[in-house]
């Protein structure tokens, strides 16, 4: 029966798309149309061959944990991963040489155009498949559980991919409603808001079927993220499409309130995606592979309550001497001030786990880079506050100095505690006994870490000249830099930070090789555990 209902809805959609297609108004939406169309008659196809087969008993499956979907979720984060990466680095290149503008693709992959692509890549592609494969695990371990709702996992980690391909190809054809890493247009913030609760759904599901009394700390940081990010994505993109068959749409908001529900959802993509949602992958990886209890539980539930509560309204420190009243920039900058300690309490109990193993950082290159990942989280919210300081920003603001910050936080904290869970996490799914390689895993490390050195050094160098070579003015109180000045002055440091973007690509391909060979060669573990047990 439900095959016949998911046959009607599939059908309805692949008919409205081919509408869509004959009456779209713009080359975003027409290729969109396109996709949609092909993606439901292929699954309408596939519904439509298995109606008569038997269903396998669900109860027979009902007490092992749901890996394939975490499987597939690991190797989207690490191709997502080098895809975004790549970008990062074309786009460095692009900003050290203009030439890489090419004439022939103008208008289509040029920095303005490849800029969102590699931003949407990383975050929303690499970290939130992460986030979505990691979460799915450690839901399941720490609650004894297998994940609600069925199939509803594949679902959501399909849907999320469709996702990523119509926000990727849109940039690229021009669809965009231009916020920052909000850039999709009106129809695919529907579909994100559609896969994202079914995302709660399974998640929550999960956990009210535990087998635990308790909920595990990093289930309160993966939750806290997953429906902050639903409220933030929902008001962010209150738009009225100009008509149902284009991809234009018009903001509800305007002038200064769009700016301020924009960095609204800007900063607190920060603290829930980048920030939240990591920790909980940090409360549950570090102390597996490190094999100690957390440092103190006490600890992470007060940081949790801080955290969430500082995050939500340090927003205004994006918009200091804007058309924003002093007060609101005055509230976000104490706010994000304050900030520096729940986000500090979460790294010292993450290093602090650690005590009694510490030899483990010259044994284990996992550990070192989980440790590492650390070490960047704490110097970008240390950064962070501090450029939230008017004073400060008066100087770093518009400068690469904040690029700097960005990276040091996205390469350093969230690719590096990545790279430690899917280190962790490819022999366990795969059930191998160990890594193919801990000499490649060295290689990655350092690879990266020179590579986020390079990448941060130069941005404060080339961030801190710019900032002051803008102010700079003459005795009888002119500019002494022209605009171009400055941009001359920076290529050196624009050079530096495309190598260390390499370096840091190059250590990913090393640890994607890494992984494949894992999966390919590293001896099978014998008897290993999918079947549900209490918290693992
Ligand atoms: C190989 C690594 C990477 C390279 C070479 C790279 C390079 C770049 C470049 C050149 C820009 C544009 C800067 C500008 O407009 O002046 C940029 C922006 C950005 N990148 Fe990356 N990136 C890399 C990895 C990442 C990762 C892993 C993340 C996040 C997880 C990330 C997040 C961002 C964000 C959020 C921005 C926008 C910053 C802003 O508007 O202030 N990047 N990146
Ligand atoms: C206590 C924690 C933090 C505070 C108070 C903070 C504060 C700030 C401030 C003041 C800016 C500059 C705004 C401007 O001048 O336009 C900024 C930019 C940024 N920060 Fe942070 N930061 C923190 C942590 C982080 C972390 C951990 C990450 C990444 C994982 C991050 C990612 C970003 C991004 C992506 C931007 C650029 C936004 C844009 O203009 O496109 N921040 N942050
Ligand atoms: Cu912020």
């Amino acid at each position: 029966m439900s095959n016949y209902i998911k046959l009607i809805a599939l059908g309805l959609v692949v008919l409205f798309a081919m509408l869509a297609t004959n009456y779209a108004r713009d080359i975003a939406y027409l290729v969109h149309a396109i996709i949609i169309m092909v993606v439901a008659a292929g699954l309408f196809i596939h519904v439509l061959r298995s109606t008569d087969e038997p269903q396998v008993a669900a109860g027979s499956l009902a007490n092992e944990y749901f890996d394939s979907v975490v499987r597939a979720g690991v190797i989207a984060t690490a191709l997502w991963g080098v895809v975004g990466f790549l970008a990062g680095v074309f786009i460095a290149f692009q900003l050290a040489f203009p030439v890489l503008n090419f004439e022939w693709a103008e208008g289509y992959a040029n920095f303005g155009r490849l800029r969102p692509l590699h931003t949407s890549a990383v975050i929303f592609a690499f970290g939130g498949n992460a986030l979505i494969a990691t979460s799915f695990y450690v839901v399941q371990r720490t609650c004894a559980a297998r994940l609600w709702g069925g199939n509803l996992a594949w679902f959501v980690f399909w849907g999320y991919q469709l996702f990523i391909v119509l926000a990727a190809t849109g940039y690229l054809l021009g669809g965009t409603q231009s916020k920052e890493y909000a850039e999709p247009e009106w129809y695919v913030d529907i579909w994100l808001t559609v896969v994202w609760l079914a995302y709660l759904a399974v998640f929550m599901g999960t956990l009210i079927k535990r087998k635990e009394p308790h909920i595990y700390v990093a289930n309160w940081f993966y939750l806290s993220f997953i429906i902050t990010v639903a409220l933030l994505h929902v008001v962010n993109n209150l738009s009225i499409p100009v008509s149902i068959w284009g991809s234009k749409s018009v903001q509800v908001f305007s002038g200064v309130q769009d700016a301020m529900v924009q960095w609204w959802y800007g900063h607190n993509a920060v603290g829930f995606f980048l920030t939240a949602g990591f920790l909980g992958m940090m409360y549950y990886f570090i102390p597996k592979q490190a094999e100690r209890p957390v440092f103190s539980y006490k600890l992470s539930i007060i940081h949790f309550w801080a955290l969430i509560f500082l995050y939500i309204w340090a927003g205004p420190h994006h918009l200091h001497y804007t058309a924003l009243p002093d007060w609101a920039t005055t509230l976000g900058m104490v706010f994000s001030i304050v900030l520096w300690m729940p986000s500090w309490g979460g790294m010292i109990n993450g290093l602090m786990t650690l005590s009694g193993a510490w030899d483990k950082l010259r044994t284990d290159p996992v550990i070192r880079m989980m440790v590492i990942s650390l070490g960047f989280y704490g110097m970008s919210t240390f950064e962070g506050p501090m450029m939230s300081i008017r004073a400060v920003n008066a100087l770093s603001h518009y400068t690469d100095w904040t690029i700097g910050h960005v990276h040091s936080g996205a390469l350093g904290w969230n690719g590096m505690i990545t790279f430690g869970a899917l280190y962790f996490l490819v022999p366990v799914l795969w059930k191998r006994e160990r890594l193919y390689s801990l000499t490649l895993v060295s290689w990655h490390f350092w690879l990266a870490t020179i590579g986020i050195v390079l990448y941060a050094a130069s941005m404060w160098v080339t961030g801190i000249m710019e900032g002051l070579m803008w102010r700079e003015v003459d005795a009888n109180g002119f500019l002494v830099n022209s605009f171009a000045d400055t941009v001359a002055a920076k290529k050196p440091m624009n050079i530096v930070r495309g190598l260390g973007g390499l370096m840091f690509l190059s250590g990913a391909v090393v640890m994607c090789y890494n992984l494949w060979m894992t999966v390919r060669r590293a001896p099978a573990k014998e008897a290993s555990l999918t079947v549900a047990v209490p918290a693992e």
